[in-house]
């Protein structure tokens, strides 16, 4: 027998006992944890920034989700991997155009997700990903052996080096396919899905069935984008949730309440995802700073802060609350949303305190100050992260803020732009 035939014999034994694997022994073989029920998606746009204590909001999320349809780019992009060190869960990169893709934000996320939609046009199917896999084995591929090297391999190997990089990049990824069902959304622009392409429950779990079986996506995502799609997708869940096994079932779209986010999972959603509520809460704290900042005229303790925020808002309406009721095994969210905006609004207290004395000669005066000074978020952080992540944390923010309110500026590893809140 030639080599050629042990290796097709070979890939075919492999591809049958995957099968077998998955349908008649019922094998959980998706990398795509199962536990996952609440994926928060960071924006790294410009607009979609984040509160000062993100690390303590996503201490209850399963994983992050990097990306955006519209100003991302790859810098954005790994800033916000930069960011999301700081965090307890998992981040993974999901990009809308493969020039996002860097050395950086492979080494930094878990895995790749790429999407791909199921009722959209050809192009987001198979156009964009074609693209995106020409990008890898002609440009990013090669050039991310040749920085390791220190020299470029092309002569020795050809075209080999990047079908390579492409095969080991796709390999690696997970493919979430998309069923957009918000024609108003800029994914449905993205992917030019229009009335004529919204699906019936029994359509979307045609497609659903097409994904898990032909195109083995690792995730079926129902999007609303923007929108809650109530009873309809309620149907459609019910719909896919029945007939698919392997494949993980996500929603996400205008989730903000716990009733929103349990009927999805009640309809056989696998986890949710919710993007604007969480970002949403970085321009609350900002507007919270500024009336604490008039309320106070000074740093003040924590537990009064949070008396005054507790009597100055409706905590249950706030984004905070709304955003941790999404996800629901946090038994109290008001309770916590509470302690985190008081948090946030005393630490920026104190923060705009030193702006008024720090040495603001140059940066390096101005870290070291923020050094010597001890801030009680880093206990509440510790308890997210581990304890010289949050003491790097708070003087990094510190920091940032601190030097972006002299014009100082610098190569933050939190970049302030990414901060809701300015001092
Ligand atoms: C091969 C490599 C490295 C990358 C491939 C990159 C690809 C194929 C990207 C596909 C992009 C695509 C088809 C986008 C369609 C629209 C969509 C599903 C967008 C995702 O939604 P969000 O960007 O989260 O939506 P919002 O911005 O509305 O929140
Ligand atoms: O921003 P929202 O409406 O929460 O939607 C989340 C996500 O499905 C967007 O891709």
């Amino acid at each position: 027998m030639s080599l050629p035939d042990i290796a097709t014999r070979l890939e075919r034994v492999t591809s049958t006992a995957t099968i077998a694997g998955r349908t008649l022994l019922g094998l959980d073989t998706n990398p795509v944890a199962a536990e996952w029920s609440h994926i928060t998606k960071v924006d790294p746009e410009g607009e979609k920034r984040l509160p000062l204590c993100y690390p303590l909001y996503l201490s209850h999320t399963s994983a992050i989700s990097v990306g955006g349809s519209r100003d991302v780019t790859s810098e954005n992009t790994e800033e916000t991997f930069g960011l999301l060190e700081y965090s307890p869960a998992p981040a993974f990169h999901e990009p809308s155009d493969a020039t996002h893709v860097t050395d950086e934000t492979r080494s930094e996320s878990t895995f790749l997700a790429i999407p791909e939609v199921l009722n959209g046009d050809s192009e987001a199917l198979v156009g964009t990903l074609g693209l995106g896999i020409e990008y890898v084995k002609e440009d990013l591929g090669p050039s991310m052996l040749a920085d390791k090297l220190g020299f470029s391999p092309d002569g020795m190997f050809g075209d080999r080096i990047g079908n390579f990089a492409a095969g080991y990049m796709l390999q690696d990824a997970v493919f979430e396919a998309y069923i957009i069902m918000n024609p108003d959304s800029a994914a449905a622009r993205e992917a030019a899905v229009t009335e004529d392409d919204l699906l019936t429950p029994q359509e979307a779990k045609q497609r659903a069935l097409a994904a898990e079986h032909h195109l083995e996506s690792e995730v079926i995502y129902l999007e609303y984008s923007g929108t809650y799609g109530g009873e309809e997708a309620a149907d459609i869940l019910e719909a896919i949730s029945d007939s698919i096994t392997w494949s993980r079932l996500w929603y996400g779209g205008g989730l903000d309440n716990r009733e929103n986010a349990q009927a999805v999972l009640d309809a056989g959603a696998d986890a949710v995802v919710v993007g604007d509520i969480f970002h949403d809460i970085a321009t609350e704290e900002a507007d919270l700073f500024e009336r604490a900042r008039d309320e106070f005229g000074g740093p003040a303790e924590v537990d009064a802060v949070r008396d005054w925020i507790a009597e100055a808002v409706t905590v249950a309406e706030t984004s905070a609350a709304r955003y941790l009721s999404t996800i629901t095994d946090v038994p109290q969210p008001e309770r916590q949303a509470l302690d985190y905006l008081a948090a946030g609004v005393s630490f920026a207290l104190e923060l705009s305190a030193m702006a008024e004395t720090i040495d603001a000669s140059g940066r390096s005066a101005l870290s070291e100050e923020v050094r010597e000074e001890t801030f009680s978020l880093e206990a509440d952080i510790a308890e997210v992260t581990d304890g010289g992540d949050a003491t790097e944390f708070v003087n990094g923010v510190g920091t940032a803020l601190l030097a972006d309110c002299h014009g100082l500026d610098g190569d933050d590893e939190v970049p302030p732009r990414h901060l809701g809140l300015s001092l």
